[in-house]
C-alpha cells in the first residue's frame, strides 16, 4: 500500500478571511492540489469558522463533482455535534474524522477517550456510515484505545501525530514514533484502516511512513501550507508525495 496525500486547507481559508475579499481561491488551490496528485481535499469546519465556513465545504464538494476529480475523497473533520453532523449529511464526504475538540481549543491536541463515549459515537458513528461515509476516530498512539475503536463501528483510526511532529530531541521522537508504530500495527491487525496526521513535514513524515507503512492516507495542513510559500502549491504537493513514498 502507497500512502495517499489529502491536503487540508484550513490555513488558506485562514489567510483569505483576513480580508472581506475572495482570495487566495480555496477552490483553485484545491484544484491545483488534486491536478498534483493530492488524493483529496480535507477541511475542519470548526463551529465559530474561524477558517474553513459552510459555504467553503458546498464549494468544495462542487468542485470534486466535477469530472476531472471523480475520484477524488472528501475528508470532514470535525467535533460530532448537530451542525457538524447535519452538514455532513447534507454534503456526503467520503469520509468523516471524528475528532473531540472542544469548541474553545486553538487547534486539534488529542485523541479520543472512546470508551467514555461509546454509546455516542457508536450512533454517531452509524449516522454517519448511513449515507455511504467511511468512519475515522482521531487516536492519540496508545494501541490499548484501538479495540474500543474497533467496537464502536469505526472503519478506521487517525493517528493524532502531533506529539511525534512536536518533539525535536533524537530520544523522544524516538519514543514518540514507537508508540505510533505499536498503535498502528494494533489497528492493522484488527483490519482497521490507518490514517495519521497533524503538524507532520516533509521532513518528520518518511521515518513514520518507514514505521509505520500500513498508513494508509495522511491529512497535511500547516506545513505544506508554509512549504507552499517557498516552493508553490503544486510543487509542495509533489513534495509531500514523495515523502510518502510516492513516485511523482
Ligand atoms: C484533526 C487535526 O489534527 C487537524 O486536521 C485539525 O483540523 C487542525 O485544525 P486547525 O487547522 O484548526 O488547527
Ligand atoms: N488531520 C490532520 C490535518 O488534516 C492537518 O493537520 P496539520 O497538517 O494542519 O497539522
Amino acid at each position: 500500500m502507497t500512502t495517499q496525500l489529502s491536503v487540508n486547507v484550513n490555513a488558506i481559508a485562514y489567510l483569505r478571511n483576513r480580508r472581506d475579499l475572495p482570495w487566495p481561491s480555496i477552490i483553485d488551490l484545491a484544484r491545483l492540489c488534486l491536478d498534483a496528485g493530492a488524493v483529496g481535499i480535507t477541511v475542519h469546519p470548526r463551529p465559530d469558522e474561524r477558517h474553513i465556513r459552510t459555504t467553503d465545504v458546498h464549494e468544495i464538494k462542487a468542485l470534486l463533482q466535477e469530472p476531472a476529480y471523480q475520484n477524488a475523497e472528501f475528508n470532514m473533520e470535525g467535533y460530532p455535534e448537530e451542525r457538524f453532523l447535519a452538514l455532513c449529511e447534507e454534503i456526503k464526504p467520503d469520509q468523516v474524522t471524528l475528532v473531540p475538540d472542544d469548541p474553545s481549543q486553538s487547534t486539534s491536541d488529542h485523541g479520543w477517550d472512546v470508551p467514555a463515549h461509546a454509546d455516542m459515537l457508536s450512533d454517531v458513528i452509524a449516522r454517519m456510515q448511513s449515507f455511504g461515509a467511511r468512519v475515522s476516530l482521531f487516536l492519540d498512539a496508545d494501541p490499548d484505545m484501538v479495540p474500543h475503536v474497533k467496537a464502536v463501528g469505526a472503519e478506521r483510526i487517525e493517528l493524532y501525530t502531533g506529539p511525534y511532529g512536536h518533539t525535536f530531541e533524537a530520544a523522544a521522537k524516538a519514543d514518540e514514533l514507537a508508540k505510533l508504530k505499536a498503535t498502528a500495527e494494533a489497528a492493522d491487525a484488527l483490519g482497521l484502516g490507518i490514517n495519521a496526521g497533524h503538524d507532520l513535514t516533509i521532513q518528520n513524515l518518511p521515518p513514520l511512513i518507514e514505521a509505520a507503512p500500513m498508513i494508509a492516507e495522511v491529512s497535511i495542513g500547516h506545513a505544506l501550507t508554509a512549504d507552499a510559500l517557498t516552493h508553490g502549491y503544486a510543487q509542495a504537493v509533489t513534495l509531500y508525495r514523495q515523502a510518502c513514498g510516492q513516485v511523482t
